[in-house]
């Protein structure tokens, strides 16, 4: 059973958890580690925490939103072994798993609404990592990280 952990900061709380919901709702489990209150809130510490269970195996994929998707993004991103593209589209949501091996995704709940963020979201998850010479880039995406 694929494992889904979500995060996001207080922009994000009502796609994030109308997502939660889909998600489960297509058989994954689910753990929604956001805050619950629109309270403001800093964006890197939940990217990272969500980073964090999917670096550890704890999680096999994470989905994270802030206003723009973009900040906890690149939170995500300094820990070892994430690779999370930041999508408003479909298509690049498919293409970040199958292209670039992506194991996060993150959505900007200021850009997007919540028909459009589950488009991308399904995307993203009904989507297969096509290895071969993708493999190749993201093994030298790796190296950089040393
Ligand atoms: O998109 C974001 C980071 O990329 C944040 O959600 C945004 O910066 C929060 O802004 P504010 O504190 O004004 O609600």
């Amino acid at each position: 059973m694929t494992r889904i952990v979500l995060s996001s900061d207080h922009a994000a709380i009502d796609l994030r958890q109308a997502l939660a919901k889909h998600i489960e709702a297509k058989g994954y489990v689910v753990a929604d580690i956001g805050p619950t209150t629109t309270e403001s809130t800093h964006y890197p510490k939940h990217g990272e925490a969500a980073a964090r269970q999917v670096a550890s195996g704890e999680a096999d994929l994470g989905i994270i939103l802030c206003g723009t998707g973009q900040g906890i993004m690149m939170a995500a991103n300094k820990v070892q072994g994430i690779r999370c593209g930041v999508c408003a589209d479909p298509f690049s949501a498919r293409m970040t798993r199958e292209h670039n091996n992506a194991n996060m995704l993150s959505i900007g709940a200021r850009v997007v609404g919540e028909s459009l963020a589950v488009e991308i979201v399904d995307a993203f998850l009904d989507a297969e990592f096509e290895g071969g010479r993708h493999a190749t880039r993201v093994d030298m995406i790796k190296a950089i990280e040393g």
